[in-house]
């Protein structure tokens, strides 16, 4: 059978290596091309011992790209240098899987207000397609460009849209707490993720301006329409990989009537609440519903997403804790999962891993 020819571009950094990992080992893959700008010539395998023996491969400049056969490349670039890759790849055969931000939100204009640069390939927006395939498979199975969502976005969206969908949460006051691990941040420690300001540490950053925060809202509106401002913080734990995210909701009436019903009743609000989510998540193998709130090592190392759902009747919120890896779910991981719907092959081609735990 032939397989799909694939690419890498910035295969040094984590989510380029993590997206390596995953593809040398897909059953239906040709790993084609993988590059760097700064380590180009060297063995991929001198930079990253751990694929010794795996990927004996040698690292090619990002101009290669358009000199070699290619099925689809994935782009593992920083926010504000995919869009000049995007741009000139514009017209080439091959499709698109964008890891940055850069193409993620509805306009440019919003992009402007929330990223620090000026968009340099506004073309692009109306053929980029947001890369959630439990929400828009169909919309991913014919697209050119796909923008791979945010970390945070991803286990945060997951937790929220069957209840948004549902119309049953009151549309203001959605309170989203996150909390990564440090590779979100990229492979170049900065001194806000050295070693000696993370360990033994807790804090949170971003606060009421996150650039995710536009991106959780943004989507979520378009699964169920308009709601107020989502508030969002994102905070910094101590560890390599994995984001929890805890949202707390209030029912609307409707919802409220939904879950006092059920006081005394054979089906519980939690319970009540799991069947939303289980409908909604239908078929989906990479959601899966927990009855004990999740862990980061539920889901190590593996595209899974787990959530725990649960109706608190003493404060009257929802609770929904959702537990990524951030490298793999909330991104390579999805990546290739985007690339198994635009190619008609299994969702979970190449992606049958099992988490590390402990
Ligand atoms: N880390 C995470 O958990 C997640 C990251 N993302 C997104 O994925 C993308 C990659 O992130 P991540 O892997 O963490 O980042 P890293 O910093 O770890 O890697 C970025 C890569 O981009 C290359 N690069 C940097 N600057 C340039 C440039 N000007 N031109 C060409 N190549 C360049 C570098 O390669 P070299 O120096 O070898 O050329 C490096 O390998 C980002 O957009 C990030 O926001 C999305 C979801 C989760
Ligand atoms: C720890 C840390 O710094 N995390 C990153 C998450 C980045 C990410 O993964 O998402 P994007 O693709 O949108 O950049 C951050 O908060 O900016």
């Amino acid at each position: 059978m032939q397989k799909i020819k694939t690419a890498v571009v910035g295969a040094t950094g984590y989510t380029g290596s993590e997206i390596v990992r995953i593809l040398s080992q897909h059953p239906r893959v040709e790993l084609s091309l993988i590059t760097s700008e700064s380590r180009a010539g060297e063995m991929f395998s001198d930079i990253h011992p751990f694929f010794a023996g795996i990927v004996d491969q040698k690292l090619e400049k990002a101009e290669k790209v358009a000199q070699t056969d290619l099925d689809v490349v994935f782009l593992a670039l920083p926010h504000g240098v995919s869009m000049d890759y995007v741009k000139q790849f514009a017209g080439q055969d091959f499709r698109i899987v964008d890891f940055s931000g850069d193409f993620r939100l509805p306009t440019p204009e919003i992009y402007e207000q929330w990223y620090p640069k000026q968009h340099s390939y506004p073309e692009g927006f109306p053929n980029a397609v947001y890369g959630l395939p439990e929400l828009y498979a169909d919309r991913i199975r014919n697209a050119g460009l796909v923008a791979n969502p945010g970390c945070f976005p991803t286990g945060a969206i997951l937790a929220l849209a069957p209840l948004v969908q549902k119309g049953i949460i009151k549309k203001d006051g959605i309170i989203i707490d996150s909390k990564t691990g440090v590779t979100g941040a990229g492979i170049k420690a900065s001194a806000t993720n050295m070693f000696s300001n993370v360990n033994d540490n807790f804090k949170a950053y971003g606060v009421k301006k996150h650039r995710h925060t536009i991106e959780i809202q943004s989507v979520l509106e378009d699964v169920g329409g308009a709601l107020g401002p989502v508030q969002f913080t994102p905070h910094l734990l101590p560890v390599d990989r994995g984001i929890l995210s805890t949202v707390y909701l209030r029912p609307d009436s409707t919802g409220r009537k939904l879950l006092d019903d059920n006081k005394g009743k054979d089906e519980t609000g939690k319970q009540l609440l799991e069947s939303i989510f289980k409908e909604f998540y239908k078929g989906k193998t990479f959601v899966r519903m927990c009855g004990q709130p999740p862990a980061l090592k539920d889901v190590r190392a593996t595209n899974y997403c787990n959530i725990y759902v649960d109706y608190d009747d003493r404060t009257g919120n929802i609770m929904v804790i959702s537990a990524i890896d951030n490298l793999v779910k909330g991104a390579a991981g999805l990546a290739v999962q985007n690339m198994n719907v635009m190619f008609e092959l299994d969702e979970t081609s190449g992606l049958t891993h099992i988490p590390v735990n402990p």
